[in-house]
């Protein structure tokens, strides 16, 4: 019997919490038999992962920013997210193209009009139906104030070119996830990030259990790839 993937992404600002609870995510899934890919962006194959580290470290404008991010993400689905989504797998990935809009469009002030003529060019001609644009089954936003994440983040490493950046950048940053999730409420679900890691744990579950992807879920998955 075939499963059908699944693509769940994980966003927010540099120090919202991501990281310490999508690995809580994939064992979610696997205890209902699944097999769950982790990934992230920038990242997630070998070319993309070079690009990631030109992306965190080198000085560049914003448009150059966002191609090396698109490109990234073109390998990254070709490579690795398409393939698992056809074997029936979990994608966990850390970021996808709504970072690309919060901290390119917002953050930088790119123009979001481009952005997405590069999202549309990137995302078809990947899934099984050429025309359709591969996005997110659903987008956990992990919603934290920038100065709350600034101080989590002061205990945890030395930032990257990112991470050093000023508050306003991430107000602005953070404004432009609010954005991308008013325009896509279906796609997004919302975490109250400025809570203790076991009230942001319930929360993940209650949205998980929502879509229907909760404990005891296995049947729900068997269909069509
Ligand atoms: N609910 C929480 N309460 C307090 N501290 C937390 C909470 N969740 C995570 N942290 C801590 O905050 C810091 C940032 O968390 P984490 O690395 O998971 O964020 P992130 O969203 O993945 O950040 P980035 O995108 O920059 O990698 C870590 O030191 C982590 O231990
Ligand atoms: C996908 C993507 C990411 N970024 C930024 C956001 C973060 O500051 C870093 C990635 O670091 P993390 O610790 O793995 O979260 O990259 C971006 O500016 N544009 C993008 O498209």
């Amino acid at each position: 019997m075939s499963r059908t993937g699944l693509f769940i992404s994980f966003e927010g600002i540099d120090g919202a919490g991501k990281s310490s609870h999508i690995s809580e995510v994939a064992d979610a899934f696997r205890a209902q038999g699944r097999c769950v890919l982790l990934t992230r962006e920038p990242g997630g194959t070998p070319l993309a992962e070079k690009l990631r580290a030109l992306l965190l470290a080198d000085a560049m404008d914003p448009l150059t920013e966002a191609l090396l991010a698109f490109a990234g993400r073109r390998d990254h689905l070709v490579q690795v997210i398409e393939p698992a989504l056809a074997r029936g797998d979990v994608v966990l990935c850390d970021r996808f193209t709504d970072a690309t809009f919060a901290y390119q469009g917002a953050g930088r002030g790119f123009d979001c009009g481009p952005l997405a003529v590069l999202e549309r060019m990137v995302q078809t001609g990947v899934a099984p139906d050429p025309m359709r644009l591969r996005e997110p089954d659903l987008t956990v936003w992990f919603d934290l104030p920038p100065e709350v994440a600034a101080e989590r983040l002061s205990h945890a490493r030395l930032p990257d070119r990112f991470e050093s950046q000023p508050l306003e950048f991430f107000r602005r940053v953070a404004q432009g996830y609010a954005d991308r999730a008013a325009g896509a409420p279906q796609r997004f679900a919302r975490i109250d990030a400025n809570q203790e890691r076991g009230v942001v744990w319930q929360q993940l579950q209650a949205v998980l259990v929502a879509r229907g992807w909760g404990p005891g879920a296995a049947a729900a998955h068997e269909g069509a790839a």
